[in-house]
């Protein structure tokens, strides 16, 4: 567990902020300008996962944030933005997804270890997170690179799966003092038929 920690610690430090600058700017001018936009997050395996965590915090801050997937996703055109999380950039469901966000216009945003990947390669904005992916052997690039070592540390894709998500809630951190959102702003958006 620690070194997965120290992993995400240095592998955090590795991440561009002129990427996540980015990011952040496509979000908060999509709030405040386009407040009936849709956003189509996207993610298959644990990587859809970490997707649904985060759409469910867009929901609390006030976007119309939908997951692909779940049986209500509607249709999204040119004015909205899809975002694709996919360690390898390469998962064929979410690259077709990724295309067919791409033909509708949308503004894609995509979430992975490879900037040279075909879902990259299509991207409006690339945020690289590094991390071992379902893809990497044992020698892996990333694990030698941030820890010195050459063991896998974590199956398949857990490191790039765990960065994102703790990235993520990150961009979340940061879009509450964009959009100027409090806790409360978002606990009354929280779903209040579970309590
Ligand atoms: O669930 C996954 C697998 O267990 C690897 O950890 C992946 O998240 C899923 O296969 C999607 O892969 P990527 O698109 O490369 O993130």
């Amino acid at each position: 567990m620690f070194d997965i920690a120290e992993f995400v610690i240095r592998a955090a430090q590795m991440i561009k902020p002129e990427q996540v600058n980015k990011m952040v700017e496509v979000l908060t001018n999509f709030y405040y300008n386009n407040r009936n936009g849709k956003v189509l997050v996207m993610g298959a395996g644990r990587s859809g996962l970490v997707g649904r965590a985060f759409a469910m915090r867009l929901l609390h801050l006030g976007y119309n944030a939908y997951v692909l997937g779940e049986t209500i996703v509607p249709a999204i055109g040119e004015k909205d933005i899809a975002i694709a999380i996919s360690g390898s950039g390469r998962t064929k469901l979410i690259l077709t997804a990724a295309e067919a966000a791409k033909e509708a216009k949308a503004t894609l945003i995509a979430i992975t270890s490879y900037s040279d990947s075909p879902i990259a390669k299509i991207a409006d904005v690339v945020v690289e997170i590094p991390g071992r992916t379902k893809y990497s052997q044992n020698e892996d690039y990333f694990a030698r690179q941030i820890l010195g070592i050459t063991e896998p540390l974590a199956p398949l894709g857990t490191l790039f799966e765990d960065t994102t998500q703790i990235f993520l809630d990150g961009v979340v951190a940061e879009l509450m003092m964009k959009l100027k959102k409090t806790e409360d702003d978002l606990r009354v958006i929280h779903a209040n038929i579970e309590l």
